[in-house]
Order: C-alpha cells, then structure tokens, then sequence
C-alpha cells in the first residue's frame, strides 16, 4: 500500500473523482476581495450540491427508462410515444410556471433528455432484434 491519499484500487472510483475536485476552482481568483470570493464559494456550496442531486436523479430515471425500452423491445412496441411526451412536456411546463421557472426552459431540457432515451430505446430494439 503506498502513502498517497489514493491507491490503485480506489483511485478510479467515483469518490475519488469527487475527493480530486477543488471546490474553490474559479478564473476569478485574484479579480476579486477574498470576501467576495468566500460568499461566492459559499453560494457554491449548494450548487454543487443540487448539481450532484442532479447526476443521481438522471441516473435512476435512466434506470428506469431503460426498463421501459426493455419492455418496448420485448412487446414490438416503438421506441418513442409522442401522446405521453407531450402530455409529460405540458405538466412540467405548468409546474415550472408555479415554480417561477421559465417554462419554456423546462420544455427544452425535458425534450432533450426525451431524445437520448429515445436513442437508448431505438439501441436495445437494434439490439434484440433477430439476425435477418
Ligand atoms: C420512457 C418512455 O419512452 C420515451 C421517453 C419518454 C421520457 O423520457 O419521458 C417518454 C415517452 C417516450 O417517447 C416511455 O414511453 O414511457
């Protein structure tokens, strides 16, 4: 075992990755009084907190998106639903409207992660289906 923080069997683990981030990283160290820049990483400190609770949200919807595209696959269903994207795109709009989002932000992001799932679905039918 060597005598550095990390070793071969931790150094590529995802808390390795987290313990090697510099949470006072910025291009505006020296253009700014100390004070400043400590209220700034203050403030930081709960960005990197819902940005973290943002990376494990989309990482268990994909888990169960993937479920989905497996079921889809199975039953010859297509990879995409237009009726529930666009029922699913004007909830979340109207729930960013009441939460002060810009629902057309929510819109834009939804669809966009509406995209890559299609992808994964349209993968795993490619996947299983049989040889011709
Ligand atoms: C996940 C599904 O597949 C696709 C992806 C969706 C999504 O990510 O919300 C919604 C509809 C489908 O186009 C589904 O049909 O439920």
């Amino acid at each position: 075992m060597n005598s550095t923080p990390e070793n071969a069997a931790t150094s590529g683990t995802a808390a390795a990755g987290a313990r090697r981030y510099d949470p006072h990283a910025s291009s505006l160290v020296g253009t700014a009084e100390q004070a400043v820049l400590d209220e700034l990483y203050a403030i930081r400190g709960s960005i990197d907190n819902i940005d973290a609770s943002l990376v494990y949200l989309l990482a268990e919807r994909f888990k169960f998106t993937q479920r989905v595209g497996r079921l889809k696959a199975e039953h010859d269903l297509p990879p995409s639903d237009p009726g529930r994207e666009a029922a699913q795109i004007q909830r979340l709009q109207t729930l960013a409207r009441e939460a002060d989002l810009e629902p057309e932000f929510a819109a834009k992001f939804l669809n966009f992660i509406i995209a890559e799932v299609i992808r994964h679905h349209q993968a795993i039918a490619d996947e299983s289906e049989p040889e011709a």
